[in-house]
């Protein structure tokens, strides 16, 4: 029998745990400081078996998965090299940010047991074991970042494990997979937030502007809505690259006052030219860091009782849907309905089975 142990079940965690329980010879413990939440994460179906003591979780697990905030977790491999740990027990995390953690781990003594650092590069702007999916991973890059004292042998267990998450395993040195997750991930994150600020700014003088952004704008600065605390967690973290990399950006950003104040048009085509040409050559449909968004919208008409019929029809063909909002409804007028998807496949069988039922789909 395996038991994993895992610390902190919430939207990484739980995904985790919902990924491996239930699969043959694994046993999955959750656990929380908070009875309540070890209630939860029973009540839930997500675990096996759950625990308020640190220890007794720690001690009987063949894998630990630490799946905490990004700020709590040097703290918590710092208790558990503290307990009897299994002798070729495998400690992971599934934190944002990798060269903290690995020189933390290194700088502990966990007997028999090993530390390999983890991301599985894969979530959403939600948090909470309430929002975990068995299907997060599936197809997503996992990045491991064993370093050169770990045995080939115990990196390859972590991966056979994993295998269950239907995740791609990446090996990455730490270093260079924080500047990486800070170039396309941390970076982005704070041009969102600093983007949707300046407009809020605006709006307070004219509230135009919030209802004329709806639509895109709202579209691409979905990751502005992310967790406040797990993203000050990890900006602070890896505030040494991302300042570099904002840095950067306003030589990015002066290129285009210099292009404007010259009102250069060539170098402003050529900039669009240049961007075009390296995104287009970005894997459509694979499953990067930040989620892309598969949505779709439905013109509905003002019938009672069409949203269930929409939902009933997508449903009995086992099309999944993630999420539904009604952007517009009003009596006498049509209304618009979003429906998100998890993946370009669900998406596509969705307006291809909507349109063939009479409805008008937009993308
Ligand atoms: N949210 C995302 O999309 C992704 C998050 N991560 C990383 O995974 C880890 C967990 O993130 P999520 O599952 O999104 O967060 P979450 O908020 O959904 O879950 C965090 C869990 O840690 C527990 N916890 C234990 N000690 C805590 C403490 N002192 N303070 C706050 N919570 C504590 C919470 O009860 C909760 O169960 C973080 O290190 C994050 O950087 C990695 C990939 C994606
Ligand atoms: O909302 C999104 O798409 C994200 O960017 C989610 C995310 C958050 C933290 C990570 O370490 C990885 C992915």
């Amino acid at each position: 029998m395996t038991t994993v142990a895992i610390f902190g079940v919430g939207l990484i965690g739980g995904s985790i745990a919902l990924c491996l329980k239930g699969k043959p010879g694994i046993t999955v413990i959750g656990h929380s400081n908070r009875p309540s939440q070890v209630e939860k994460y029973l009540q839930r179906g997500v675990v096996d078996y759950a625990t308020t003591s640190m220890q007794e979780a720690a001690e009987q697990a063949d894998f630990i998965f630490v799946c905490v905030p990004v700020g709590n977790l040097e703290e918590y491999i710092e208790k558990l090299a503290a307990f009897q740990l299994k002798p070729g027990c495998i400690i992971t995390d599934a934190g944002s940010t990798k060269a903290s953690v690995a020189a933390c781990a290194k700088s502990l003594d966990f007997g028999q047991a090993y530390f390999i650092g983890g991301h599985p590069m894969a979530g959403s702007e939600r948090t909470g074991v309430e929002a975990a999916s068995s299907h997060l991973y599936e197809n997503a890059f996992y990045v491991l970042t064993p370093d050169e004292e770990t045995p080939e042998t115990v990196v390859e267990r972590l991966v056979d494990l994993l295998s269950h998450t239907k995740a791609n395993i990446v090996r990455v040195n730490a270093k260079e997979h924080d500047e990486i997750a800070g170039a396309i991930s941390h970076l982005p994150h704070i041009i969102a937030v600093s983007l949707v600020n300046q407009i809020r700014g605006y709006n307070e003088q004219n509230d135009l502007y919030e209802s004329l952004a709806a639509g895109g704008f709202r579209d691409i600065t979905r990751i502005a809505s992310g967790d406040p605390t797990l993203w000050r967690d990890i900006l602070i973290n890896n505030r040494h690259v991302v300042l570099k990399l904002l840095h950067d950006w306003s030589n990015e950003t002066n290129k285009f006052v210099q292009m404007l104040e010259n009102a250069d048009g060539d170098a402003i085509a050529g900039a669009f030219e240049t961007a075009g040409n390296f995104r287009s050559k970005m894997p459509e449909r694979r499953k990067g860091m930040i989620h892309s968004a598969f949505d779709c919208y439905v013109d509905i008409p003002d019938h009672p009782g069409i949203i269930g019929k929409i939902t009933s029809e997508l449903g009995n063909s086992l099309i999944n849907l993630s999420n539904i909002h009604i952007i517009e409804s009003r009596e006498d007028v049509p209304g618009i309905l979003r429906l998100s998807f998890r993946s370009q496949e669900y998406l596509d069988q969705a307006v291809i089975l909507l349109t063939a039922k009479g409805y008008d789909v937009h993308l």
